[in-house]
């Protein structure tokens, strides 16, 4: 768990947008308030989502250079010092920054000013569509995607129109995969639930807007411009570009220049303002020779997490960060059902629960969850304790040991590991063997690109369960082994003593 807060905290483009996630990452995003979400069935059809991208008139085709050029070009003649990259189109990412000059290992580049920074103190084109979301104490997500529209389509008249025009039209990231979609690629992988979740969380939040503020003010905010479309798209681009910048306050910010930095596995390093160059700044971790692509860390995400924010898959084996959400659940048989799922309750959790498993291991909670789960109702007067080591919003102790019930609770991982990896199996039987190399969709019909990720990602986590499941079996072997070892000393002992 300390890993995760030391990981959001060096997180670079902070996605997450999650309040009923049902896992064990620390939040530290602002997340919208449970009142002010609605509950509305996902709708993105085929049909839909041809509109969204017909509907949209911002942005550009994701590799479009000529509107990233024209950026660059605005960019300079608005305040951003010469560079040491310039925008190309590159293997990994589509554009990228890519290196003019030897750029050394250790060096801050960028300084992008805090004028040409978009946060949520941003100067609005319309003063009175801000004034009255300010009023309306609106949180900085859902304030930055109504300004992106507004700003948006107000087109040439407004100062980042050279910034919106060089947006992709439709950014990559599952908020653009239809219901249909999910449930045909990711039906293995717990991904599909928070990107329903994140969906939802999108929809919720605009019919909140519309009807506490944009049906009040229809003037302001017209329908045809403030609508479901085009929020899925201003949400899209903070999903796939917002930053967090620790040294300004930890305010959110959209940072034109150097949201076109693609992520790389290989790098730790981080966009922050740097108070003294007063700029946006990161500072490279590795050197650079001219026309090598530059890379920064979207934070230390697993394959699940970048693909649902970003739309991309890193290739097998090359995150370390990667992990599969293993979900463990109460049995419904277990006589002691109700009291468990009270206390899990009480600690914020519930009857079925994710947990993040690593190549290299699986959190504290996780085992704190298997042993409550499979606890005789005789040990009732550990349940208590059992629930809150298993939540990781509490500070109680977790390394918790109960070797009567060891075997069983390895037993109940490994068990749902494995009904896990059957479901892995299944998709990627089914999927056949694809390796088509994909980066991008135009070079694929859409079916094929989705599939690939799926399947790109489905190899991956299944890949984490099979360790975990090896790793599960030989410590099972051991004990059982150890454990008729011991039994047959003793069973000499009994003999010696009648
Ligand atoms: C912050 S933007 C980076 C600039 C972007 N390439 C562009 O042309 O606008 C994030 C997006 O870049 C792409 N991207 C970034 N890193 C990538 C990677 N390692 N592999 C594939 N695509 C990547 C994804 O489409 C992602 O949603």
């Amino acid at each position: 768990m300390a890993e995760a807060s030391r990981t959001l905290y060096s997180t670079a483009f902070i996605p997450s947008f999650s309040p009923t996630k049902k896992t064990h990452e620390i939040h530290r995003h602002l997340i919208l308030p449970r009142k002010h979400q609605f509950h509305c069935s996902v709708s993105a059809s085929d049909a839909t989502k041809t509109a969204v991208t017909e509907t949209i008139p911002w942005g550009c085709e994701i590799d479009s250079q000529e509107n990233a050029s024209a950026l660059q070009r605005w960019l300079s003649e608005s305040g951003l010092p010469p560079q040491k990259m310039a925008i190309e189109r590159v293997d990994v990412g589509e554009r990228g920054l890519v290196a003019l000059k030897n750029i050394r290992k250790g060096e801050k580049l960028l300084f992008v000013p805090p004028s040409l920074v978009i946060t949520a103190d941003s100067a609005w084109s319309c003063p009175e569509a801000g004034e009255i979301l300010k009023k309306n104490s609106v949180p900085d997500w859902p304030l930055l995607a109504t300004y992106l529209i507004s700003e948006a389509s107000l087109m040439k008249s407004s100062r980042w129109s050279s910034y919106v025009s060089a947006l992709p039209r439709q950014p990559y990231s599952l908020l653009y995969w239809s219901q249909a979609e999910l449930d045909r690629y990711l039906e293995a992988s717990q991904i599909r639930e928070r990107a329903i979740e994140r969906i939802n969380n999108v929809i919720g939040t605009y019919n909140d807007l519309r009807l506490r503020i944009f049906s009040k003010h229809p003037g302001l905010f017209p329908e045809e411009v403030f609508n479901i479309e085009t929020f899925k798209w201003s949400f899209g681009i903070l999903f796939s570009r917002l930053v967090r910048l620790p040294s300004m306050d930890e305010k959110f910010a959209l940072v034109p220049w150097a949201d076109m930095l693609n992520h790389s596995c290989d790098v730790e390093t981080f966009l922050d303002y740097d108070k003294s160059s007063k700029g946006v700044v990161f500072t490279t971790d590795r050197p650079y020779q001219p026309g090598e692509q530059v890379f920064i860390s979207y934070g230390k995400k697993s394959n699940g997490e970048l693909l649902l924010s970003y739309g991309f898959v890193p290739k097998e084996g090359t995150n370390p960060s990667d992990s599969a959400e293993l979900l463990l659940s109460l049995r419904k048989s277990d006589k002691c059902y109700e009291e468990k799922l009270q206390l899990l309750k009480k600690n914020g959790l519930s009857a079925s629960q994710c947990f993040p498993v690593k190549v290299t291991g699986w959190p504290l909670e996780l085992m704190a969850y298997a042993y409550l789960a499979v606890s005789p109702p005789s040990m009732r007067g550990q349940f208590e304790e059992m629930a809150a080591a298993a939540s990781n919003k509490t500070t109680v102790k977790k390394d918790l040991r109960y070797p009567e019930i060891e075997e069983q609770a390895l037993q109940f991982i490994l068990d749902s590991c494995e009904t896990s990896i059957s479901k892995y199996k299944r998709f990627l039987q089914e999927s056949g063997s694809l390796d088509l190399d994909v980066t991008s969709p135009k070079q694929l019909n859409r079916r094929l690109f989705l599939k690939q990720l799926a399947v790109d990602l489905c190899t991956s986590e299944q890949r984490i369960l099979f360790r975990a499941q090896y790793i599960l079996r030989s410590r099972l072997r051991n004990m059982r082994t150890g454990g008729l070892r011991a039994l047959r000393i003793f069973d000499g002992f009994r003999d010696l003593f009648q």
